[in-house]
């Protein structure tokens, strides 16, 4: 659905060029969630605006449903961009229209028919949950139905993409959540391709498909969201990860097993069914071997639950071995740290 092939963008600023791209080079498919984390000035939302242009790259090629932006007159651009909507950190709703005339903007310029736009505003407003709020004015809203007010409007000239550019950054995290679920519900429902960009972890683990890690302006790191997040490759890829991992315990208790003499600490990786299933346990029952947990996380990535357990096992070396060689053969992932 969309592809950035060699894109690059820099800055002028008072004469200095500052790179903001350095080579980028993405493939979206067509109804994926896909997400780009980074830390600040990666080059997160430089990034994701020159999906619909409103940064125009300095080189390289923005492909959308086949067709190269970067190639278009002004004119033809205009109608492309009706078929990507967007929204926004801080909303950017229009103050002194109503929730149903915000809606109604996008279809008023496409020159929309009357009772075409009432009939969509209306189904929209359903959509998100703001039936009730149609005539209210923005300033009288929370900021989870700002958003809401702007996921509408984003999707009035029913685009095929949804750019999201740190939608739930000034969300409290209940409210976040309740955001990230209408937009996997929209994915879902509509078929929608929708690429985010944030600095949370959370966001990418509770919705997204597939992930590329920006730093420097490159994409340093992508990938199913499971196997980026499971085994980061990356510093910053690790960095994001420790976000939700509290590691600098696990790091503590690591050092301290390891000074108290020759342990095996091992890392384990449990996924989809068998999270849930008694294998490391029975393993250890049919063994022998004594073992204690130092950290545990049972979580999900979107629908995929994982396990993972560091654990310390305290037999001798080579019995600690063949422990893990049955462990992997039983399915599990087992790294030695
Ligand atoms: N309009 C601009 N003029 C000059 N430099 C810019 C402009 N916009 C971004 N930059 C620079 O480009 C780089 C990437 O910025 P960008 O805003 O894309 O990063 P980001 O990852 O979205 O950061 P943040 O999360 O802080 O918004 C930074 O060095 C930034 O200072």
């Amino acid at each position: 659905m969309i592809q950035l092939r060699h894109l690059h963008k820099s800055y002028q600023v008072q004469g200095k060029t500052i790179p903001a791209l350095t080579g980028i080079d993405l493939s979206i498919e067509q109804g994926e969630i896909y997400g780009i984390i980074g830390h600040s000035g990666a080059g997160k939302s430089t990034l994701i605006r020159c999906i619909n242009l409103l940064e125009r790259p300095t080189s390289g090629e923005v492909i959308v449903d086949g067709v190269d932006l970067t190639k278009l007159d002004e004119g033809k651009l205009q109608a492309k961009r009706r078929a990507i909507g967007m929204i926004f950190q801080h909303f950017n709703l229009l103050s002194s229209s109503t929730v149903g005339e915000n809606v109604a903007f996008p279809l008023k310029l496409a020159k929309r028919p009357k009772a075409e736009i009432d009939k969509k505003v209306n189904e929209l407003l359903k959509l998100v949950g703001l039936e009730a709020h149609k005539d209210k004015y923005p300033s009288q809203l929370s900021g989870g139905q700002k958003q809401r007010v702007g996921i509408a409007r984003a999707l009035a000239n029913d685009p095929k993409v949804l750019l999201c550019d740190e939608a739930t950054s000034a969300l409290d995290p209940q409210t976040t959540n309740s955001i990230l679920a209408l937009l996997l519900d929209i994915n879902r429902k509509l078929g929608l391709t929708i690429v985010l960009i944030t600095h949370e972890m959370h966001v990418i683990r509770s919705i997204c498909d597939r992930v590329g890690v920006i730093d420097g302006g490159k994409i340093v790191e992508s990938g199913n969201v499971l196997d980026v997040f499971l085994r980061p490759q990356h510093l910053t890829t690790q960095e994001f990860v420790e976000q939700v991992a509290d590691s600098t315990e696990l790091r503590e208790a690591v050092a301290h097993e390891k000074a108290s003499g020759n342990r095996t600490i091992a890392r384990v990786t449990f996924l989809g069914e068998k999270t849930y299933q008694p294998i490391l346990f029975q393993t250890m029952q049919e063994t022998g071997t004594v073992f204690s947990i130092l950290q545990g996380t049972i979580s999900r990535m979107k629908d995929t639950p994982y396990g993972q357990l560091v654990i310390e096992l305290e037999g001798d070396v080579a019995q600690n071995q063949k422990t893990i060689e049955t462990l992997r053969q039983r399915g599990l992932e087992v790294e030695v740290i």
